[in-house]
């Protein structure tokens, strides 16, 4: 039995503009300990995806269909059961370290919070193990910096330190929703390694959240393209990459920028990135067909007609297009 089994998701929103439906019917599962990418540009709802995950949709959402973890259905389940799930099983780094730690308190006590509200340890067993913790993501001389406070931290440190929060009960699935975006190049690259390497260590399971295929490609197994609320293809990391078949996913692999060595310098000189034309739809408007035909350079009239089904390409590869084979024979 898969670890996380995530069916026929919905989730609306309650707007001035009346309800729109931001995730609209998607399927996955985790095995314990596997990596899965999600992928997709921003306002696809890559992030709504993940707080349903966790139980923290925001007020104005409506969520249907069913997220299994194990043999419980977090979809209804009461605020208490899933306060007890949050931290212990299921546990998420966000995209910005300093908005998910309190400015207030010393990161050690920050740390240990966990291990005494969900393991009951003591406060000398508890900050023995917070500090264990942060030794182990990688914060140097931590047993003097537990007690500092997180402005006195760098960025890469304080996400480091909220991975080290969100191991602390050593949950099944870890949650990370963009972890480096706000960080340096050199600093995403130690995060990421740090993350793998942990993910390896205690055979937890990643859900990785990223607008960027490369980093989808090197520390998952399985991926997610997410595209106006729905999945438009997913398979094995390595099959999708070997035979990308949805436009959008070329789209995005077009779109990723080529790094060197001394990128930043060279930058100037390179010709400039190409995007994927036009705009993602507005959820409000979206179209009848399927919603990436108003960017697609293979659409034919039948795209227009009705949302595409998802076909099987074989080995668990599927994609949400009329026309993979339009593309063969197109360079990414
Ligand atoms: N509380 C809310 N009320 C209304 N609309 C919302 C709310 N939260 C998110 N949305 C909308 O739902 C859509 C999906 O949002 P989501 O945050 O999941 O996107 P995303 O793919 O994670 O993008 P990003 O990378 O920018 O976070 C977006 O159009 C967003 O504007």
């Amino acid at each position: 039995m898969p670890l996380l089994t995530v069916t026929n998701l919905r989730i609306a929103l309650a707007t001035p503009h009346g309800s729109v439906e931001a995730v609209r019917g998607i399927d996955f599962s985790l095995p314990a300990g596997g990596t899965l990418g999600l992928i997709g540009e921003s306002g696809c709802g890559k992030s709504l995806t993940a707080l349903a995950l966790m139980g923290l949709l925001p007020e104005n959402s409506q969520v249907s269909g069913s997220i299994r973890l194990g043999d419980e259905d977090l979809v209804g389940m009461d605020e208490r059961a899933l306060c007890q799930l949050r931290g212990n099983r299921i546990a998420m780094v966000f995209q910005e370290p300093m908005a998910a730690l309190n400015p207030l308190h010393r990161v050690g006590d920050q740390v240990a919070e966990p291990l005494r509200i969900h393991r009951g340890l003591r406060r000398n067993e508890a900050r023995k193990e917070a500090l264990a913790l942060l030794e182990r993501v990688g914060i140097a001389d931590a047993a003097r910096r537990m007690g500092g406070y997180p402005h006195e931290f760098s960025g890469g440190q304080r996400q480091r330190i909220c991975i080290a929060m969100a191991l602390a009960c050593g949950p099944e699935l870890l949650i990370a929703d963009e972890p480096t975006t706000a960080l340096d190049t050199e600093v995403q690259a130690q995060i990421l390694a740090l993350l793998a390497e942990l993910v390896a260590e205690r055979s937890m399971a990643l859900l990785l959240i990223s607008h960027d295929l490369a980093v989808v490609a090197q520390h998952t197994a399985q991926m997610l393209v997410m595209y106006g609320g729905t999945v438009v293809e997913s398979g094995a990391t390595q099959e999708v990459f070997a035979r990308m078949a949805h436009p959008y996913t070329r789209g995005l692999l077009a779109a990723r920028p080529v790094l060197g060595n001394h990128a930043s310098t060279r930058a100037a000189l390179r010709p400039p990135l190409p995007t994927i034309a036009g705009s993602v739809p507005s959820l409000q408007s979206l179209p009848p067909g399927c919603p990436f035909a108003g960017r697609c350079a293979f659409t034919i009239d039948a795209c227009h007609a009705a949302p595409p089904p998802a076909l099987d390409l074989g080995g668990g590869h599927r994609v949400r297009c009329i026309r993979p084979e339009a593309m063969a024979g197109h360079a990414p």
